[in-house]
């Protein structure tokens, strides 16, 4: 079987053993569930690509396993699902067909929604287990293991697994080292794909070349860091920032790469700046770093430390931001609750982390044990630590909430300028192009304002437009933050046209 041979012969021991345990959760689904009630859910991305070649090697294994002639050995029987959309990339699309052509694949097509598809499906065949090419990492993956019956209001089956522990480079390390063939797009710079809406070339590979506008990127398999896999999938229209997508309707001239944007949330936990006994200085300060990198923050609350009022908060945060930072509540005592919370929004339980724990104990002394401190225990499956040797201890990261341990201004620029330099040196996040900010003041009444303030608002909808006053009677502050400093000045430009001149004024 030329995928097994290929591992075998290769040297890279981690694609090995990776390997070698897809391979067991797939005997063991096979040993489970007959060939009738297994499916492979196929849709002609990296992920499934993989699958179904260590499926294909899995189900040849087993099958050698319990005959002794080799006869029909290269079928492939497993029932393949593919979910056909007309938003997906038609070069997916053939490959998914050309593929399901070259290994005989018997496929169901389906054209409605995942859940009501797979409601239809199992009226009418008797399927019990479905592969995916899920992984650690994808946003559906959390709190699911190899073997995961499907969801509550979902049909009834068993989600199998096999690569759920795969990484980005294991990925490629397979499909290069199998030499099997993959989607066309992987080659263009795109590195994990979703709709033509969602999707472009992931920036981390573009190649600038000066002498043409045209734009190329490198194939994913050259992509570092395989946690920024999904920078490549934009966002859609946010109220928030006024900002857009590359499928709005804005107006042409505008560059997508300004115009596009990453949004962060900012949790504080804290009881004490309920009270009022003190007062919260992180949160403006985390404000204002994020935004001269580029990012846009959608929301800053206050949570009390309770464990519920954590989690309720990264719950409701996590699915719409690309990071969320959180402070507060981090440490051994009662009421630091934040990793709790955190665990708890995910999913996850607490599990003392050795590497953790030994920071903790060089820091504290060997009362610092997981099984005695509740600060030693992370998030289950879901943390990364980040270490910077500006840091006595490393920062940790689950999925996209970073939890800082600051409590005091000084501290929180220390620790920022850590996660900085992680960035420019391993790509932690993505810097974005910074905002720039004008003003115009002008001692017109709010009333003579209001109106041609909000067409302006709709003739500029890539701009943050906003209007504050610092006192009843002083004059009106109209703020312009955006990416484009032309679009900026036409705006203001557009504004100054709207009442007679000079009753603007440019300020800082
Ligand atoms: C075969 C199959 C089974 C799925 N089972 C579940 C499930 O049990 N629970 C669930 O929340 N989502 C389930 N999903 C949906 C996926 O978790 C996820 O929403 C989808 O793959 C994401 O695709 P999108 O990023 O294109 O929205 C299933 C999807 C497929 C294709
Ligand atoms: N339209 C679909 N039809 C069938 N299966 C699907 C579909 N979309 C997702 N799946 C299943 O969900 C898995 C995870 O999808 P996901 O998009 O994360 O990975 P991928 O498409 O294989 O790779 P990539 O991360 O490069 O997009 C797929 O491997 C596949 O098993
Ligand atoms: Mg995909």
């Amino acid at each position: 079987m030329e995928i097994d041979k290929a591992i075998r012969e290769s040297n890279d021991r981690r694609l090995k053993t990776k390997y070698n345990n897809a391979i067991y959760v797939i005997k063991r689904a096979l040993a489970l569930y007959s060939i009738e009630e297994v499916a492979f859910s196929f849709n002609g991305g990296k992920d499934s690509t993989v699958l179904l070649h260590v499926l294909r090697a899995g189900y040849f294994l087993y099958k050698e396993e319990q005959s002794c002639s080799n006869e029909g050995l290269n079928d492939f029987p497993i029932r393949t699902i593919y979910f056909e959309s007309t938003c997906a990339f038609p070069e997916i699309n053939s490959f998914t067909y050309d593929a399901a052509s070259a290994y005989g694949l018997q496929m169901d097509i389906i054209r409605t929604d995942f859940k009501s598809g797979l409601e239809d499906l199992l009226k009418t065949k008797p399927i019990r287990a479905i592969f995916l090419g899920v992984r650690i990492g994808d946003p559906t993956a959390v709190g699911q293991e190899q073997f995961s019956p499907s969801s509550p209001g979902w049909p009834s089956f068993m989600r199998v697994n096999p690569i759920l522990d795969w990484s980005y480079r294991d990925v490629w390390a397979f499909l290069l080292t199998c030499k099997v063939q993959y989607c066309s797009l992987y080659d263009q710079g795109y590195t994990s794909i979703g709709s033509i809406y969602d999707t472009v070339p992931n920036a981390l590979l573009c190649i600038s070349d000066s002498s043409s506008s045209k734009e190329t990127f490198r194939p994913a398999y050259l992509l570092s860091d395989g946690r920024l896999e999904r920078a490549g999938r934009v966002k859609k229209f946010s109220p928030v920032c006024g900002s857009f997508s590359a499928v709005s309707n804005g107006p042409d001239s505008i560059d997508l790469r300004k115009s596009s944007m990453l949004t962060a949330s900012v949790i504080a936990v804290g009881d004490e700046i309920l009270f009022g006994t003190i007062e919260d200085q992180l949160g403006p300060s985390l404000c204002r770093k994020l935004h001269s990198i580029g990012w846009c923050v959608s929301q800053a609350t206050v949570v009390r430390n309770d464990v519920d009022s954590v989690a309720e908060e990264v719950e409701r945060r996590k699915p719409t931001n690309d990071l969320i930072f959180i402070y507060g509540g981090v440490g051994p005592l009662h009421s630091d609750v934040t990793l709790s919370g955190v665990a708890k929004a995910f999913g996850v339980r607490l599990a003392p982390d050795e590497e953790f724990e030994e920071y903790l104990r060089h820091l504290i002394g060997d009362q610092c044990t997981g099984d005695r401190n509740e600060m030693a225990q992370l998030p289950e499956g879901i943390t990364e630590l980040l270490h910077h040797e500006n840091l006595p201890v490393p920062l940790i990261k689950c999925q996209n909430v970073i939890i800082l341990t600051a409590t005091n201004i000084m501290e929180l620029a220390k620790e920022w300028e850590c996660l900085i330099e992680l960035t420019r040196s391993g790509g932690l996040f993505e810097m974005m192009e910074p905002y720039i900010s004008k003003c115009l003041i002008t001692q017109l009444s709010d009333v003579e304002t209001a109106q041609p303030l909000s067409k302006l608002c709709l003739e500029f909808p890539d701009l943050y437009i906003g209007a504050y006053r610092r006192s009843r009677t002083g004059p009106l502050t109209i703020s312009f933050k955006g990416k484009d400093q032309a679009r900026i000045e036409s705006a203001m430009e557009a504004l100054c046209k709207k009442f007679h001149p000079g009753v603007f004024s440019e300020t800082n």
